[in-house]
Order: C-alpha cells, then structure tokens, then sequence
C-alpha cells in the first residue's frame, strides 16, 4: 500500500467520511489574444468534459488548475483548500496540488520503464520507498492491463500502451483531482476506440473530480457526466451531454451536432427567424415560451428539397434558395442552400439521383412546424 498525503482516486471514500466538495474554480487569465473567463464546478467522482475549438484556451484552463500557469483573477478550490487566489497572494505550486495530469503527447520519462515511470510520482511526491512504489505502481499497471508490458521503455509501447501507462502515473500517487488533456488525440481511430473504452469503464472507479479538455465531440459525449462547451475563453453553454447536443446555443455546437440552429424572436405565440424580413418565415412558438430571443434548431433529415416551388401547404414552412455544396456521407447526401436563413438539408442518395443538384441548382426546401425544435436563449448559458 503506498503512503500517501491525498486520497486515493482509486478508492471510494468510506462510508461516514466528510464529504468532499471537489473542484470550485473561476478562472481569469490573459495570455496572447486570449481571454480566458471560466466559472467550472465538478464533484468528486464526476467527469467534466471541456469541449471547444481549437484556440479556445482549453489547455491554458487545464494548466491553470494543475498550477502550470498562474491565475491573474479568481480563484481555485479543491476539497475546500483554495490552490490559487491572486487577490489573497495564495499560490500552491505544481507538485504541492495532489493533481494527476494527463498529457496530450503523455511526456513520459524515456529512459525509465513502464514501472518506473509509474512509480517515480510516489517516490518523489511522498517519499514513499522504491520497492513499496514498484510495488503499488505494480499494481496500478495491473488495473490498466499492463502488467505484461511494465518493464518496456516508452519507445517500445504502442500508442494505446503509452496513453494508458500515462494514465497508471497520473493516478498513482493517489491524486485528489484528475487533469486530462486530450486524452485520445495522439491515438489512430482503433486504438482510440479500445483507449475510450476502458477510460470509460475507469472514470466511475475514481472518487475525485475528473477534468478532461478535448476538441473531439465523441470522447464528451461518450465519457463526461456534465460538458462545458468553451469558446474563445468563455463558456458559452453548459450541461449534460445529451442535452448540449440536442439543444445547441451556439452554431459551433450546432454543427457538431450536425443540426441547423436559427435564432429567433418570439413575440405573441410567434416565433420569427431572425434575418427573415423580405420574407418572414415564421412559426408557431410551442406552450410555454417567453416572449424574445429564442433558438430554434432543425435536424437536416427533416428538411424536404424540391425542384419547383411546392404548393403553399398549412403548417408547412418553405424557404427557398441555391445550392451552394452536395457532399456525400454514406447513403446520405447533405445540400447546403443559401436560403433565408441559410440551411443544410440530408437526403438519402437516390433522392439525389432524381434531383440532379448541383451547385447554384435553384431549390425550395419545405419543413413541417412541429419538426422545430425551439427554446429560450438563455438557460444553462454561462
Ligand atoms: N504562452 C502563451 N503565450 C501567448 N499566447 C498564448 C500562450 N498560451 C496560449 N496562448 C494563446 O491562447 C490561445 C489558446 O491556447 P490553448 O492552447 O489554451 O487553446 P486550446 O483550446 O487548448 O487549443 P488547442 O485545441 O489548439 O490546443 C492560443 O491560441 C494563443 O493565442
């Protein structure tokens, strides 16, 4: 058994323990053109996801919890023990935080063995003895299924062994918070796919607060308990995963989750798309929804595209406009239309066949009103 400070992320508190609080963080800092302004709160045992852009300022986010960067506003909260606080001259260095940081590119130490490079966090962190953290980073190695490659130097592992032996050091000092960033980006498709998988039969064994920063939607969507989107430094939306990706509040997780999004204005049991005055279009806001911005988002599959101008039909919208690009995506064909507002339609590709779209093809795209998806702006928004 080790001998360590912190908790150990690998096992649950007993029962009757204190309740911890896990990460309470507001972070503020300037670093080139970014601008990073970030309110995050995650329990222990809870994974957040931050999903962003690149350039969002994710990684700068992730080193300012691990202590790598300083923060120039806020504060940072763990378990009650405030890391960072400028205002209060308060500033726990790296490898005085109890964090385990996972690396986009793993950095693990060359010339060391799988075993050692696990073992080194508990010997350096807690002076704990080479053979008791041989031991315990033996058994870490174990629990990742990689007990047959523990003597093998990072040259020597593949790309999925070296990502889950960053993991093994990451935990094995017994960290109280657990930083990944990018976890799977360096990884070819089918390793990524096996890597996710036990990454997401790992995180509910931990009973710390897990923050992993990515770009890829599927490792939010797939591992995180709660996302945070973030874009150019700001959260701009904030949730479960199924319900950011069903209910965008920004074009970029819009297109992300393949969807239309149209802001709107409800006035009335009205709803008008924005950007629509020549020629309103114009549906009926759902029970409920306050009067003002609204947002309103469409699947692509539910779009009809048509050649010639269809009949006015009640309780069917028609927008009209070019083709701007046809692209292909298995039996499924995606039309762009430079409409009011413009929208992407998905037919299936014999309907292609019939169409004969191709770019500046003029066309009428026709949606029923209950397939809009509309809801208040506001809400989980930062
Ligand atoms: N040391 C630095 N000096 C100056 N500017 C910096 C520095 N570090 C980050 N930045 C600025 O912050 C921006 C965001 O960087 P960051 O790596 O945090 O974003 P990211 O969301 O992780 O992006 P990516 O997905 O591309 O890694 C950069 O584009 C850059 O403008």
């Amino acid at each position: 058994m080790i001998e360590t400070s912190g908790p150990s992320a690998l096992e649950k508190a007993p029962p009757g323990a204190p309740r911890r609080t896990g990460l309470v963080a507001r972070i503020g800092i300037e670093l080139g053109t970014l601008a990073l302004d970030a309110d995050l709160a995650v329990e222990p045992g809870r994974t957040l996801a931050v999903l962003g852009p690149n350039g969002a300022g994710k990684s700068t986010l992730l080193r300012a919890l691990a202590g790598l960067v300083p923060l120039q506003r806020g504060r940072i909260e763990l378990d009650g023990a405030v890391l960072d606080d400028p205002q209060a001259h308060r500033f726990v260095p790296p490898e005085r935080r109890g964090a385990g940081y996972v690396f986009q590119d793993y950095l693990l130490f060359p010339h060391l063995s799988a075993i050692d490079n696990v073992a080194f966090g508990p010997r350096v962190r807690h002076r704990v003895r080479r053979a008791a953290a041989r031991a315990a980073a033996r058994e870490m190695l174990d629990r990742l299924g990689l007990a047959e490659v523990a003597h093998l130097r990072p040259g020597a592992l593949s790309g999925g062994q070296a990502q889950r032996v960053a993991l093994a050091r990451a935990l094995a000092p017994g960290p109280g918070i657990l930083l990944l960033d990018e976890p799977l980006a360096a990884l070819d498709a089918g390793t990524r796919l096996e890597v996710r998988a036990e990454i997401r039969a790992l995180l509910p064994t931990l009973d710390v607060p897990v923050v992993m920063v990515t770009h890829d939607p599927v490792d939010a969507l797939t591992l995180a308990d709660d996302v945070a989107v973030l874009e150019r430094g700001r959260v701009v939306q904030r949730g479960e995963p199924a319900e950011v990706i069903t209910r965008p509040r920004t074009p970029y997780v819009a297109r992300l989750a393949g969807l239309n999004l149209f802001p709107g204005t409800a006035a009335g049991g009205v709803v008008t798309l924005d950007a629509t005055a020549d020629r309103p279009v114009t549906l009926p806001a759902p029970p409920g929804t306050v009067d003002g911005s609204v947002l309103v988002a469409l699947r692509p599959s539910e779009i009809g595209v048509h050649r010639s101008e269809p009949g006015a039909a009640p309780g069917t919208q028609v927008l009209t406009g070019p083709v701007t690009s046809v692209e292909t995506l298995g039996d499924q064909v995606r039309v762009q239309v430079a409409s009011t507002p413009a929208a992407r339609a998905e037919i299936p590709a014999r309907r292609l066949a019939e169409l004969r779209l191709v770019r500046g093809t003029p066309v009428w795209l026709t949606v029923d009103e209950g397939r809009w998806d509309v809801y208040s702006q506001g809400g989980a928004a930062p």
